[in-house]
């Protein structure tokens, strides 16, 4: 995403020429405050939105150029889980495995793989409706680590998921990661994106008011105490922000 500036209403932009690379290999964690313009800023990548000036490009082309290459390239899991009523875990995961192409063999081994990481070996036979929220929730990444494409966009993952869970997908990603995958997560839990995130995003009202390594982010806010937090620096930046003096 390029100087993107963009939002509901032509008068009143939500974005303000934002600007975010996610790199293959790299998890980029993206915050700030309800309604900084997080889920906007995704909607534009998603290709819902179109931008009033600026552009985003996936995997090298806009959505113009090719629309077939831009969209097979990403994978979406939303804050809230949509999964067809009538299909079984097991038989979402199968229609992802078709629908993306995927070599039968190799899916059918990651399945398993993805059903134990997040304790789902036992509902891969369930429809949603007996499922928990947590789990359906775990469906919706399930299907998405599934296909690995080469960005993977993710939006508060944590809400919802018990603690083995967290831990469960946070190591999935980073394998994914590690696979050359990019992953852009938005989230408000800071902690595991302290821990795990090679960048972070901060927005404010639509604009970038800190980026770089968590370090690097603490060090922006001016938080250089070795037991100062993500949250404490998030706390300054947005103070800062609302003052109109970034320490910087
Ligand atoms: N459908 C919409 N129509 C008009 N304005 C909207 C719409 N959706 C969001 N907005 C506005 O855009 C701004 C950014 O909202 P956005 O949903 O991107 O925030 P967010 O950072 O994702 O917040 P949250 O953490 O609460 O999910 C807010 O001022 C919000 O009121």
């Amino acid at each position: 995403m390029k100087k993107l500036t963009g939002g509901y209403s032509l008068r009143r932009p939500v974005l303000h020429e934002v600007s975010i690379t996610v790199n293959p290999g790299e998890m980029v964690g993206l915050i700030g405050l309800n309604g900084a313009g997080k889920s906007t800023a995704i909607k534009h990548i998603l290709g819902l939105m179109v931008p009033q000036s600026g552009e985003v490009r996936i995997a090298g082309v806009t959505l113009e150029e090719n629309r077939d290459r831009y969209r097979s390239s990403s994978a979406y899991v939303p804050e809230q889980p949509s999964l067809f009523p009538n299909l079984t875990v097991k038989e979402h995961l199968e229609w992802t495995a078709m629908a993306y192409d995927l070599n039968k063999g190799s899916a059918i081994a990651r399945m398993d793989e993805l059903a134990q990481t997040f304790r789902m070996s036992e509902a891969m036979n369930a429809l949603p409706d007996t499922l928990s929220k947590g789990m359906k929730q775990k469906v919706m990444l399930m299907n998405a680590l599934l296909v690995s494409p080469p960005l993977l966009i993710i939006d508060e993952p944590f809400l919802g998921l018990d603690p083995l869970a967290i831990r469960g997908l946070l190591t999935s990603l980073e394998e994914v990661r590690a696979g050359g995958s990019a992953i852009l997560l938005s989230s408000h839990i800071l902690p595991a994106l302290e821990r795990r995130a090679n960048r972070l995003v901060v927005l404010h009202r639509g604009r970038i008011i800190a980026e770089g390594s968590p370090q690097a982010v603490k060090l922006q806010a001016g938080c250089t105490e070795p037991d100062s937090t993500l949250d404490d620096a998030f706390e300054e930046l947005v103070a800062a922000a609302e003052g109109g003096t970034l320490r910087a």
